[in-house]
């Protein structure tokens, strides 16, 4: 069953709404160098997931400068999973896994796919994204799905699809990627970041709709190079 992740909750109501319509994980978005309605502070990111029910996994979504930035932010907010932005190679996103208490989810351009078999190793999820020139999602546009339907059956980390999803297309997007997550930010809005609970429900009802069953959980040993 694909995983749904709903990004960029910027009150508590809104996070008790995405865990009403049944998604399995939440994105609390701060310090990130683009103007987005979807930031909050480093603080009220702490507060945010703080306050999370059991069972919805609470993901930090940060574009750090650094190491050592990244690894400060994910200890103050104290998220189960930081979502790192910007071009970090293996051995840095290895080095920010090791430092924190939380999963480390690596976000890949989606025009870059490349990128996503180098980091995979390295980190506990990868996440292909439609990125701005900044790096920055959030962009409202979707990518080349037969591409990262490769990625997502070529390298041994789980694969998280994201950009330009909607209640509309998620299914389709579920289909072409067989990705082991969806993520969504603006394509399940009322306005800049507040949350539309009706195209919350659809969302996550359409996205688990569109997936067999089939155990995804595990990746083969051995994967195609
Ligand atoms: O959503 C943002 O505004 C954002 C800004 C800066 C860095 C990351 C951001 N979002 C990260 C996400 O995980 C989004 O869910 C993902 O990019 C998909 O966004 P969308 O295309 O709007 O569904």
């Amino acid at each position: 069953m694909v995983r749904v992740k709903i990004c960029g909750v910027t009150s508590e109501a809104d996070l008790q709404a995405v865990e009403r319509a049944g998604a399995d994980a939440v994105g609390i978005i701060t310090d990130v160098p683009v103007d987005t309605p979807r930031e909050v502070t480093v603080e009220d990111a702490g507060t945010l997931a703080a306050a999370a029910p059991p069972f919805l996994t609470t993901t930090l979504v940060t574009m750090p400068e650094t190491v050592a930035e990244a690894i400060a932010t994910a200890d103050a907010v104290g998220a189960d999973a930081v979502q790192i932005h910007g071009g970090f190679d293996a051995a840095e996103l290895r080095e920010i896994r090791e430092a924190v208490a939380a999963k480390v989810i690596a976000v890949v351009d989606a025009a870059a796919p490349d990128r996503a078999r180098a980091v995979a190793p390295a980190v506990d999820a990868v996440l292909m994204d439609s990125v701005d020139g900044a790096g920055a999602g959030g962009t409202g546009e979707t990518h080349d799905w037969a591409a990262t339907a490769e990625v997502a059956a070529g390298v041994a980390a789980p694969v998280v699809l994201a950009g330009g999803l909607t209640p509309e297309n998620v299914a389709e997007a579920v289909e072409a990627v067989r990705p082991f997550a969806v993520d969504v930010a603006s394509g399940v809005e009322r306005s800049g970041g507040r949350k539309d609970r009706e195209a919350l429900r659809r969302f996550v009802a359409n996205a688990a709709a569109a997936d067999p069953g089939e155990d995804r959980s595990t990746k083969p040993e051995e994967v195609p190079s």
